[in-house]
């Protein structure tokens, strides 16, 4: 049994199957568990079924507070979508025919542009958070665009909805198109954005320093972004080697530089709290360098194989020892659930097994402790989430493997392997109640009025 010293009150006691990754155990399946949630969202304890009478003497709640799951239920940790484009969502599966340069300037800065309208932003924002939360994702690392207004809508909306967010306002100062803006006003409008947001005090809501990725920032803003990052102790997410042809206008652009990662690092934009999308075509070296600043990477499967980008080799990233989440980079990727993410993560690693037999392909128990823990230790968050030890908020979801109407036949009954169906072939029909630092965010929350 884990607890804490009893200070806050107990809120919540639930009973059953707990399921998550620590440190030292890819999955861990508890059965007939015990965990206390207190009053400020933390998990209070763990501990075993059988030891109620005990706990509840300790922590003082009663037994007719326990909520006991129901038979084919579990809790597993919240998912951390580590890379998402919030206004990307609008146009989901439609746009899955170009390369990612030809891409970007043909669907996703015109699509981005109309952000400005802050009608059109709510629609779009409430639902990417209400289908993101839907599916599990209770910590989003967001994109928004460049403008400043809708972006702080978007940390609203997510606050609203009880989400764990980092939200950013996308910096660009080159472009062929319109959709930019010049050095200096993104400059001030990144000031006015993170000092409006934290002035909003919401809980789980942050800035972070979103230079969208080296072709469209020149060299001052890059440098400007890593002062202000330093300034404020910010995190910093942007893009890195998604494309060959990207890696070499990155190349023509900034000769000066070593390679890409050199690029970001010549700015100070690789601290411990960024996170770089992609990395399909990083070198060792770089990943070296990553690894010594701590810099941490977003798989997005589902883009780079839509997009035709690359594989991602995560087994050779982690034997750099670089931490590493999965993302749904949205739109990119045509799927906005993590567990779309996890399915592709095992694919990616498939292939790079078929191509190579000595490839030692990514198991299930691993690409979980990826979309969970792993998120939280990219995004710096794994002292507040990832995982059911106590201290942490409680950010959980509660699978039904077999509600009626859902996805799954029951069929096999295999206890230690039920946890793995419902991941492969479930959807949010699986996913009966979500909960963000305690709070239950799935089924929604009421938006409170303004
Ligand atoms: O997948 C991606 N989506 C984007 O919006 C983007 N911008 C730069 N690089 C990008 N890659
Ligand atoms: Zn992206």
């Amino acid at each position: 049994c884990c607890a804490s010293q009893p200070r806050a009150k107990i809120a919540h006691v639930y009973r059953g199957t707990f399921m998550h990754s620590t440190q030292d155990t890819t999955l861990e399946i508890i059965e007939d568990a015990l965990l206390g949630v207190d009053t400020v969202g933390k998990i209070a304890f763990i501990g075993k079924g059988s030891e109620q009478d005990k706990l509840s003497q300790t922590f003082r709640f009663s037994s007719s507070n326990v909520t006991q799951l129901k038979q084919h239920e579990f809790f597993m940790p919240g998912m951390v979508d580590t890379h998402i484009h919030a206004p990307q969502y609008s146009y989901t599966g439609t746009a899955m025919d170009l390369p990612l340069l030809q891409w970007l300037n043909t669907y996703t800065f015109p699509v981005e542009s109309r952000f400005k309208d802050l009608k059109f932003a709510h629609r779009v924002y409430t639902e990417v958070v209400k289908r993101t939360l839907k599916n599990g994702t209770t910590t989003a690392c967001y994109f928004a665009t460049i403008h400043t207004d809708a972006s702080l809508l978007l940390g609203k909306i997510a606050n609203d909805f009880g989400q764990r967010a980092f939200v950013g306002k996308v910096c660009m100062d080159r472009n062929k198109s319109d959709y930019k803006e010049t050095t200096q006003e993104c400059q001030k409008e990144t000031c006015r954005f993170i000092a409006e947001l934290l002035n909003k005090k919401y809980p789980l809501v942050k800035p972070v320093v979103t230079p969208r990725f080296a072709p469209s920032c020149t060299g001052d803003l890059l440098g400007q972004l890593g002062a202000i990052a330093r300034k404020n102790n910010l995190h910093i997410q942007s893009h890195i080697s998604e494309n060959v042809d990207e890696v070499k206008l990155v190349k023509e652009l900034f000769p000066e530089s070593k390679s890409y990662t050199d690029v970001y690092h010549k700015y100070n934009l690789l601290t411990d709290k960024t996170v770089m999308a992609h990395g399909c075509h990083l070198t060792d070296e770089e990943l070296t360098l990553f690894s010594e600043t701590g810099a941490s990477l977003s798989h997005c499967p589902n883009s780079n194989i839509s997009l035709c980008s690359g594989l991602l080799n995560v087994r050779n990233v982690l034997k750099h020892k670089v931490k590493l989440g999965l993302g749904t980079d949205v739109a990119g990727g045509y799927s906005a659930s993590m567990l779309d993410a996890v399915r592709r993560t095992l694919d990616t690693s498939k292939v790079l097994t078929i191509q190579n037999p000595k490839h030692q392909a990514l198991t299930f128990d691993e690409v979980f402790r990826l979309a969970t823990l792993g998120g939280s230790q990219a995004l710096f968050l794994d002292d507040q989430t990832g995982n059911f030890e106590v201290g942490k908020d409680f950010d959980a979801l509660r699978v039904n493997v077999a509600p009626p109407g859902g996805p799954i036949d029951l069929i096999l009954c295999d206890k230690p392997k039920v946890g793995s169906g419902a991941l492969y072939k479930g959807d949010d029909r699986n996913i009966v109640e979500v909960f963000v630092a305690g709070r239950k965010v799935v089924p929604f929350m009421e938006p409170a009025a303004e």
